[in-house]
């Protein structure tokens, strides 16, 4: 078992029936999704919620109940990933594209969960790019807005040659801050520019992380 699988299916444990559970995305959320799939054949009864197009598939595909946002008065706990976490448990998301929904359900939480394998374990967070989430609309303009302010090599996601699309219909400027010492006030700051949706820094909503080491064992912090 690699540190990814060992961090999903140990948070899995904290799942209880009766339990409205938000499922991540992403390659460690991955191996959580499919424990939970594996209890319920075994006869949990939860209800989940998906932040991504990929995770409901991979839910519906494991016949775990699924229900709609509208559906969902409130959610227990959430299991995700992230790319980067830092001693506070601030956290860079959106490797995947998926952190605005990933974001709303962690808000809805009682209690997010983040999985990972200990190579996401950092000091300072910044090394992996910060995915912004835009509006198409006018996208240049706010590329250069954001250019302005900070002054960081950034650029539009693309896949496979064609700019990259979110579940949501938006494009994603990945910037590399380097070093980001006050993710608080950077969090602040984004969600206050016009044209931007939201961004993968996530401060102050994760409090359990579990960390997959590769012999298999895992780490759990909790704040
Ligand atoms: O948009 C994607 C999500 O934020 C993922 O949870 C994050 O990128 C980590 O993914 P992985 O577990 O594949 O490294």
């Amino acid at each position: 078992m690699n540190g990814k699988q060992a961090a999903g299916y140990r948070a899995v444990e904290w799942v209880q029936p009766g339990m409205t559970v938000g499922l991540g995305t992403g390659s460690t959320a991955y191996w959580a999704i499919q424990r939970i799939g594996e209890r319920v054949k075994e006869g949990l009864e939860i209800k989940a919620i998906a932040t991504s197009k990929a995770s409901e598939k991979l839910a519906k595909e494991l016949n775990i109940p699924l229900f709609e946002a509208a559906d969902i008065p409130h959610i227990d706990l959430t299991i995700d990933g992230a790319d980067e976490v830092n001693p506070q448990m601030a956290l860079i998301k959106g490797g995947g594209g998926a952190l605005l929904r990933e974001k709303m359900v962690a808000l809805k939480s009682d209690k997010l969960i983040v999985v990972a394998d200990a190579s996401k374990d950092v000091e300072v967070l910044g090394n992996f790019k910060l995915p912004i989430e835009v509006v198409p609309f006018a996208c240049e303009w706010t590329f250069e807005n954001l250019r302005k302010q900070y002054d960081v090599p950034m650029e539009f996601r693309y896949r496979d040659g064609s700019i990259y699309v979110t579940d949501n219909g938006n494009y994603i400027v990945d910037a590399s801050f380097g070093r980001i010492e006050d993710p608080e006030k950077l969090a602040v700051q984004l969600k206050s520019m016009t044209g931007i949706v939201d961004h993968g820094l996530f401060v102050g909503i994760a409090e359990t992380v579990v960390l997959g080491n590769e012999d298999g064992t895992v780490t759990v912090r909790t704040r």
